[in-house]
């Protein structure tokens, strides 16, 4: 099997702390850097989907990728930023920015959405990309979110290009195609479950890891599922992923991260649960279900 220079475990992809009045709560989102970090987590991920990275502007996007790099070298932790977007020029400069990130271990770079070039256009703009980039990239695979399909032999060609540590794998669900895929994986090419039910299954599968907004709660029993895992004590880590998946479920009943910073909020992490449109706060019921599913985890 593939293994990449990607640290192992659960990564997890910060939200986006706003004040009341909907500024950048930068003060809050270093606080649960740092919580997270001393709770399990393997490394940190700035400006993922789950920091509502569509709705920031360049400076607090800075600002962001600026205190989580602090937080992560204050720990040795590795960082990944998110960078790209479907315009490859514009992609390649985003990548080359991160050359003043010392911190950035790895870039998290989306699949190009919306255009739908087909495979062999997927995969010379990853060429381009893994070229330019002063760090490894993560390809961000969601193809719910970006229309774009890929088959499990593209994904084995991108994994197979220098420049290219793993896949962020986020398909909505095991099919074929994920059992192909992991059944002949590049060296070196590191397979994080980016669906957060079904990370449980990914890494019975030989997943790395997984980028998991969910982990922003119990990041410590994520960790322990990925060790249980990766020791091979099955017993154990399949009643945690089940109790873990039901977790999960609860927190992505609203769209994500609605019912993590409602849940959030309610324990008191961050001081607001807002949001900025077009996501509106998660409703009363949908944090209460989270919290109960929350509770049920403590043995
Ligand atoms: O921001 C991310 O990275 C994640 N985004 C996914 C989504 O919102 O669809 C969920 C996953 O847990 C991490």
């Amino acid at each position: 099997m593939g293994r990449s220079k990607l640290s192992s475990g659960v990564h997890v992809p910060l939200i986006t702390p706003f004040t009341a009045s909907g500024e950048v709560d930068v003060a809050s989102l270093e606080t649960l850097a740092h919580e997270l970090l001393a709770g399990g987590a393997a490394g940190l991920v700035a400006l993922g989907t789950t920091a509502e990275v569509a709705t920031l502007t360049a400076d607090e996007k800075a600002r962001i990728v600026d205190a989580v790099a602090g937080v992560c070298r204050e720990h040795g932790a590795p960082l990944m930023v998110g960078a790209g977007n479907n315009d490859t020029a514009a992609s390649v400069e985003a990548l080359i920015a991160l050359k003043a990130v010392p911190e950035a271990v790895a870039a998290l770079t989306l699949v190009p959405y919306f255009t739908r070039p087909s495979e062999a256009g997927v995969i010379a703009h990853f060429t381009e990309l893994a070229a330019a980039s002063p760090v490894p990239i993560v390809i961000y695979h969601i193809p719910y979110r970006t229309g774009q399909d890929l088959s499990a032999s593209a994904l084995g060609r991108l994994g197979r290009l220098p420049g290219i540590a793993g896949v962020k794998y986020a398909t909505g669900g095991i099919t074929g195609e994920t059992v192909e895929l992991m059944a002949d994986l590049p060296d070196d090419f590191a397979v994080m479950a980016g669906d957060d039910a079904f990370f449980s299954p990914l890494l019975a599968m030989g997943a790395h890891g997984g980028i998991l907004a969910s982990a922003h709660l119990a990041v410590g029993s994520f960790a322990e599922l990925v060790r249980a895992w990766h020791s091979g004590d099955a017993v154990t880590a399949a009643a945690l992923g089940h109790r873990l998946s039901r977790l999960s479920a609860a927190l992505f009943t609203e769209p994500n991260p609605a019912v993590i910073k409602g849940v959030l909020h309610a324990q008191g992490r961050i001081p607001s649960a807002g949001l900025r449109l077009p996501l509106l706060p998660a409703g009363p019921e949908a944090v209460a279900g989270a919290l109960s599913a929350f509770e049920d985890l403590a043995p």
